[in-house]
C-alpha cells in the first residue's frame, strides 16, 4: 500500500462516492510474478474530520471524508499543504481525528493506538526522524525487542537484515554515517522488522536521488504488506493499484492511478 480478489473487495464495498469524486476505471490489476497481499487489511475513516486550534482560529485539516482502503497499494498525489500527510498520520494515530472514527482492522486509533501502531508501520520522508539508536546494528536490534527477546538472536536477525540490504560492513557504524538512501533503506528495514501488516510511507522518496530513489521504491513494491504510499513521484502513484488526489483538506478524486494522475495534472494545469 497485492490485490486481485483485494483490489475489487475493497473498491466494491465503497460503491459510491464518499469523500470524492469516485473514478470509474478499472482497478489496476497485479502482473505476472508480482508479489501478493500477505494478510489483507481494512482501513476505514468514517465522517472523519481534522480540526486545530491556531492563533487565527481554527484552522481544517481535513474535511469530512468517508473512505475505506483495502488494496495491496493506494497512492496518496497532491500538491504542497493539500493534507496528505495529515490523511497519512491519521492512519496510525500519529494525528487523531477531531470527528469520525479512523479503524485499522476494526483497531480505533484513537482508543487503540498502540495495538493499531503494532500493525500499521510508519515511513517518514526523513529518515533521521526515525533512526534513533547509535549504530545501525543496534537500529535494527531496537525492531526485534518484541519479536526476538534474546539479545543474542536479536543481534544475529539484525545482521541477517543488514547483510540484505548490503550493509552488512556497517553494523557498527553510526546511523549518522550513512547516505541519505542507506538511511532510508535502513530506516524502511528497521520499520519492517517490527512486523506490520500495513505500511504508509510519507514522502520516502524525496529527498533522495534518482538511483536512492529506485532502490527505495523497488523495496516498497516488492512488499508483501498493504502500502499507502505519499508521493509527489507520479510515475510511482501510477504503479499503485489505487489512488487519492488531495486538495485543500478534501480527496477531490479517487479512483484508477492513471485517471487520478490524469486528474491532478489538468488540476494544476499541466
Ligand atoms: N498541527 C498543525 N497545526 C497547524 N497547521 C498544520 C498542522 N499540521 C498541518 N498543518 C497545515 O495543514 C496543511 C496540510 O498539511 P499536510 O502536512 O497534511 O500537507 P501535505 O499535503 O502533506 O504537504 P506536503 O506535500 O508539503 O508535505 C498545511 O498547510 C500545514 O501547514
Amino acid at each position: 500500500m497485492g490485490a486481485g480478489d483485494t483490489v475489487l473487495r475493497g473498491r466494491h464495498r465503497q460503491g459510491h462516492p464518499r469523500g470524492g469524486r469516485r473514478g470509474s476505471g478499472p482497478a489496476r490489476l497485479p502482473a505476472a510474478g508480482e508479489p501478493t497481499l500477505s494478510a489483507p487489511s481494512t482501513i476505514s475513516l468514517h465522517e472523519v474530520t481534522v480540526t486545530v486550534d491556531t492563533p487565527g482560529g481554527d484552522l481544517v485539516l481535513l474535511r469530512p471524508t468517508t473512505v475505506e482502503l483495502g488494496e495491496h497499494r493506494i497512492a496518496l498525489i497532491g500538491g504542497n499543504g493539500s493534507g496528505k500527510s495529515t490523511f497519512a498520520r491519521l492512519l496510525n494515530g500519529l494525528v487523531e481525528p477531531t470527528t469520525g472514527t479512523v479503524t485499522v482492522n476494526g483497531l480505533d486509533t484513537a482508543k487503540d493506538g498502540p495495538a493499531v501502531r503494532r500493525q500499521v508501520g510508519f515511513v517518514f520522508t526523513n529518515p533521521d526522524a526515525q533512526l534513533v539508536m547509535p549504530t545501525c546494528l543496534e537500529d535494527i536490534a531496537l525492531s526485534l525487542r518484541r519479536s526476538v527477546p534474546r539479545k543474542s538472536e536479536r543481534h544475529a536477525q539484525a545482521r541477517a537484515i543488514l547483510d540484505e540490504l548490503g550493509l552488512g560492513d556497517k553494523a557498527d557504524t553510526s546511523v549518522h554515517a550513512l547516505s541519505g538512501g542507506q538511511k532510508q533503506m535502513l530506516a524502511l528495514a528497521g520499520v519492517l522488522a517490527t512486523g506490520p501488516r500495513v505500511l504508509v510511507a510519507d514522502e520516502p522518496t524525496t529527498l533522495l536521488d534518482l538511483r536512492n530513489t529506485r532502490l527505495v521504491a523497488e523495496r516498497l513494491f516488492s512488499l508483501p504488506q498493504q502500502l499507502v504510499l505519499v508521493t509527489h513521484d507520479l510515475e510511482l502513484a501510477a504503479r499503485c493499484d489505487r489512488a487519492l488526489v488531495v486538495d485543500d483538506a478534501a480527496i477531490v478524486f479517487d479512483g484508477a492511478p492513471a485517471e487520478a494522475v490524469a486528474f491532478y495534472r489538468d488540476r494544476v494545469g499541466r
